[in-house]
């Protein structure tokens, strides 16, 4: 797809930041909507759309951030366009605090950043032609482009796949595909650095949805625009994001790249979240095709769950997941996950193996062979990381440190136990099309201990809990 030029002439195919150099960096950012009863409209409580997040989103990339209905990624992407005031937290726009900026303050940025939103049929002032519509951005900027605003006009409506000639039309005239194309045109008029769509095809027809996807697709390639796409499932984000956020609650509980967020995804809600989106490639079908139930709707943001707020319905939920929030850290490289028990991954509370009463129950919902994968996986992970460690121990001189610090003794006192899982785990990679994870493994663990598996896996810790119990939980599903 060819993309005529600006007003000068010349394609635009840079910005000023450098691709890969940070465009937006936002720290924990939080937005609590007041609720407030009686004549005195006192505050009684807020809703904790926005709970503390942390990331950045690099020029030139596209960040999806996925999550259920109510999770807060609208309002994550109204506060990153300051459309709406951060309760806490800051917002950094190409180096600059833009958290508290006025309207005023704010006039230039409104150029760099643009939103797309997620329905063209109320987005789009009826009484207005589509010329009148897409030339707004310059009035209210009072930018006149080079050739005037109506040939600018015509030049967006080509850009976006739309008959220039349509100018005068009215937005009843257009389908809906039409009129995202329509949004999109008034959202690049002033050559924006940042896009931010909102759900930009969930209203639309499966069959155009593509074709509008597509567009955004050319349109980051042609011009270099860098994206955070919201939307509800990960089927609309898989195909043009970098890298993908996934939102429960208020929070990110899962930041990584997309490769390597399909490969092995490390927090149980991405996973279930996967589970619900079909696979086209043969090869995974037969071993992906079980979904995963989530019990029970998303809780209240108002009074959130304590501790990890999935636990509520996490299958691998124990006392720890409902106490003691997880942080979210970097587990891979490029990979940042907040919780105890990820997938995929050695356990990061292995002492604490009893699992909760709404995990039993969540279990329930749970495949019994999406439940057998985990444990596999933690298991060959927890052993994988247990012989690289029994490796490298003779070569480095490094064992007397390494074999202090705790659960890698139980681990290695079970030598059988660990290759048979090791092997189990090779020959899985062979089978599987998974197989690129295993050099992401084996390189964690250089510095990771060895522990035992995931919160559902027969590897027991060091706790001096009974084997028995943690058998009996892989039962208990
Ligand atoms: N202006 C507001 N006043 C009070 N509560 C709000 C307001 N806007 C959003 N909320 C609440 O904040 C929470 C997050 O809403 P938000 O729209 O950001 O979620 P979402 O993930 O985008 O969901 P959806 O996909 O349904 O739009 C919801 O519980 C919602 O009811």
């Amino acid at each position: 797809m060819t993309i005529p030029g600006q007003s000068d002439g010349s394609v635009v195919t840079t910005k000023d930041a450098a691709p890969g150099e940070t465009l937006l960096k936002v720290t924990g950012l939080q937005k609590h909507f007041p609720i407030r009863k009686g004549l005195l409209q006192r505050q009684v409580g807020a809703v904790r759309a926005v709970d503390g997040l942390d990331f950045e989103v690099k020029a030139g990339e596209t960040l999806g951030v996925v999550g259920e209905s109510g999770c807060g990624k609208s309002t994550m992407g109204r506060l990153i366009t300051r459309l709406l005031e951060p309760t806490a937290g800051t917002v950094e726009f190409e180096g600059k605090d833009i958290t508290h900026l006025g309207v005023g303050g704010m006039r230039p940025l409104r150029r760099d950043v643009q939103m797309i939103f997620q329905d063209p049929y109320s987005s789009l002032n009826p009484r207005h032609t589509i010329g009148t519509i897409i030339g707004a951005p310059f009035k209210l900027q009072g930018v006149t482009p080079e050739g005037g605003i109506k040939k600018e006009v015509q030049r967006l409506l080509s850009v976006v796949g739309l008959n220039p000639e349509h100018y005068n039309r009215y937005p009843h005239e257009f389908s809906g595909g039409q009129r995202q194309r329509i949004g999109i045109a008034r959202a690049l008029a002033l050559n924006p650095k940042l896009v931010v769509a909102d759900e930009p095809v969930s209203a639309l027809d499966v069959s155009i949805q593509a074709q509008v996807v597509n567009l955004l697709d050319d349109l980051q390639q042609e011009l270099g625009l860098t994206y955070v796409i919201i939307a509800h499932d990960l089927s609309v984000v898989r195909h043009v994001s970098d890298r993908i956020a996934v939102m429960y609650l208020g929070k990110i509980v899962e930041l990584a790249d997309r490769d390597s967020l399909y490969r092995a995804p490390m927090h149980p809600y991405t996973k279930a979240l996967m589970s619900a989106v079909p696979i086209p490639d043969p090869k995974r079908k037969s071993a992906k095709s079980e979904r995963i139930l989530l019990r029970g709707d998303v809780p209240s943001p108002i009074s959130p769950p304590s501790g990890c707020r999935f636990h509520t319905r996490c299958w691998k939920a124990t006392e720890i997941c409902r106490t003691t929030e997880p942080l979210l850290l970097e587990l891979k490289p490029g990979q940042r996950v907040a919780c105890h028990h990820p997938e995929n991954f050695e356990d990061q509370a292995p002492q604490d193996t009893v699992l909760l009463s709404d995990a039993k129950e969540a279990a329930e919902l749970v495949p019994e062979e999406v439940l057998e994968e985990s444990a596999q996986t933690s298991a060959a992970v927890a052993a994988e990381v247990e012989a690289e460690a029994t490796s490298k121990q003779p070569a480095e001189g490094a064992t007397e440190e390494t074999a202090a610090d705790g659960p890698e003794g139980a681990a290695a006192a079970e030598p059988e136990e660990s290759t048979a899982a090791a092997a189990e785990a090779e020959s899985d990679a062979e089978a599987s099309a998974d197989a690129p994870e295993e050099p992401d493994a084996s390189e964690e663990s250089d510095e990771s201990e060895p522990a035992a598996g995931g919160g559902v896996s027969e590897a027991s810790g060091d706790s001096g809990k009974p084997e028995a119990s943690a058998g009996q939980e892989s039962t208990d599903k």
